[in-house]
Order: structure tokens, then sequence, then C-alpha cells
């Protein structure tokens, strides 16, 4: 594979100016092949509350601008280190949830290959199903990080089984959740009732509460997330309302009191070295966001994530 080709070069062309595309890299169809992508399925009609994150890949898209090239977090190069590109949005129907999952799945799969590191860029969080369906096809039952304030192992709302509050529940009874390694981080907020921690747990699911940063320092809670994840292949599902509503107002379903962009960028970084295989971005609603701050901590959260990719892709 020839050099990668990074962002548009902001010395030529400011960044308030040019595509819109991730971070301003090249759209698929500008390289020859890409190791990593990044695409958009813009899709919201699985939400339980406010909607609008269907302009979410956008939002987040233009709140890239400001990337730069080089991570001095973690001394890396996330776009030089291997070719990333952006796939644009795939067409979902925004009528039928049933067609929609099918369509992301065959999307994934299709842009995937057998070897592309793919970060999905939502919409709202009933997208993960499909997506961890193809996970498993190359990687069997796979280690989940999810990063939310909510444990979206319900069962069903208003009878519907497939929503943004179920996927992996769904996932859990398709056998593709690795039990002794998957994970929440972020959890709090009202629940149903104190079975909804227990079902979690029998998922599959370990967690880490948001109450929990209180009593630990950062290094000790990544020391754990990292011993729970192990060496498996690590799928990290990111719904941006893990963020306090202060840090992410810009989300349909916000609750109160959690983390800051810092300690979940930190986190991120501290999966360096780990094997993640692929990730989603999901629940920015740009509607409920000002001053693009959500779309900006949710360029972050991607950019992060991009530099803890094994270097070449999955
Ligand atoms: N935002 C996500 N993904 N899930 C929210 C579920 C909220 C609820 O069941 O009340
Ligand atoms: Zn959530
Ligand atoms: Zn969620």
């Amino acid at each position: 594979m020839t050099d990668p080709i990074g962002p548009v070069d902001a010395t030529r062309v400011p960044r308030y100016g040019g595509d819109t595309t991730f971070a301003r890299l090249p759209r698929l169809a500008d390289v020859s092949d890409a190791d990593a992508l990044v695409w958009g399925v813009p899709f919201d009609t699985g939400v339980s509350y406010r909607p609008g994150a269907r302009f979410g890949p956008n939002h987040v898209r233009q709140s890239s601008r400001l990337l730069r090239p080089y991570n001095p977090a973690l001394d890396a190069q996330p776009f030089a280190a291997r070719q990333v590109a952006d796939a644009g949005d795939l067409g979902v129907n925004p009528f039928d949830i049933d067609e929609a999952i099918s369509t992301i799945e065959d999307g994934a799969r299709q842009l995937s290959g057998t070897r592309r590191t793919l970060l999905t860029v939502g919409g709202d969080h009933t997208i993960a199903l499909p997506l961890l369906r193809v996970q498993h096809e190359r990687h069997g039952p796979i280690a989940v990080l999810h990063f939310d304030a909510h444990l979206d192992t319900w069962d069903t709302y208003f009878g519907a089984p497939y929503t943004h509050g179920t996927p992996f529940r769904r996932a859990s009874e398709e056998g593709l959740i690795d039990f002794e390694h998957s994970m929440h981080v972020g959890i709090r907020g009202p629940l149903y009732s104190r079975l909804d921690l227990d079902e979690s747990e029998k998922m599959g699911f370990a967690a880490v509460h948001c109450r929990d940063f209180a009593r630990s320092p950062l290094d000790t809670i990544i020391d754990r997330i990292r011993t729970r994840l192990g060496s498996r292949p690590v799928y990290v599902s990111v719904d941006i309302d893990v963020l306090d509503p202060g840090f992410a107002p810009g989300t349909g379903t916000p609750e109160a009191g959690g983390l800051s962009s810092r300690e979940l960028l930190e986190i991120l970084r501290g999966l360096d070295g780990l094997n993640v295989v692929g990730a989603d971005l999901v629940e920015v609603a740009p509607a409920y966001d000002h001053a693009e701050i959500t779309g900006i901590a949710a360029a972050h959260v991607a950019y992060e994530l991009l530099s803890v990719l094994p270097t070449g892709g999955a």
C-alpha cells in the first residue's frame, strides 16, 4: 500500500473551508484502499425519548475540522499509521427498524471486508446490534466495552425488541458477547428496578458506575477495564450520553452526574495496546447541542479511538 493520504493540508485550505469529511480525511472513493473507515449511519427511530441522532454523523464531521495529525497524548499519528478514509453515510429506511437493522448489517459486512476496521458514527444505539453481529462473524464472541449512562440491556419498549435501550440484551441472547470480558462504563441515573442491574450482570457485563469515579483514581479504573478486557478482541461502543450533560448537551437521553470529556478521553487512551477491532459512537443529537460542544467531544472520542487501533487495522 502506498503512503497513507492524510487530512487536507490546513496551511493550504483553512480548516473552516473545504469538504466536510471526518477530520478532513479523503473519501473512500479517493484512495486506492483503506485500513480503517469512518462511516455514518443516520438512523434514530429506535429512540425512547428525544429524537435527532439522525443528524449525528454530519455534526461530528463538521465538528472534527480542528483535529490535527499528531496525537501527543499517545505519541501517535492516527492518519499516518494507516490509511483512514470517510466512507460517507449508509442509506437506511427510517420507517422500518427490522429492515434498517438488516441494511446496517449488510453495509458493515460489505465495508469491512476481511480486514478493515470500522468506526461507525450514529445514529442511535440501536445500531450497535447489527454491528456486533458482523464483528461476531469475524471474531466470535467479542469483549464489548460499553460507555453509556444507560445499561441498554432492557428487553422491550411497547413490545418492541429492537430499540436503543435493548441492543446489548439482544446481542447477549444471540451469543455475540464474550461473557467473561464485557463491561459497562459510566452507568448512572434512575432505573426501572433493581433487577435491571442484576439482569445486566447475568448478560455478561461487569459495570463501572459513575459514582465509582468519586472513590477511585482514574488509573485504577483504567486498570480495572484493561484487566476485564484482557487480550480478547475488543469492540468499543460509545454512547455520547456517558458524558455529563454539561459536556454533551446534544444528546437524546441526558442523565445528570456524568463523566467529563477529559475522563473519557483519558480512559480511551488507556486502551492503547489492546486488540481494538471496531467501535461505534452514537446518540449525538445536534438539535440540543450548543457551539458544537457535543460534536467536538464526539470528534475527539473518535480521534482517540483511531489512535489506539492496532496499526494497520484489525
Ligand atoms: N440512550 C440510550 N442508548 N438508551 C437510553 C435508554 C433510556 C431508557 O430506557 O429510559
Ligand atoms: Zn445512553
Ligand atoms: Zn446507549
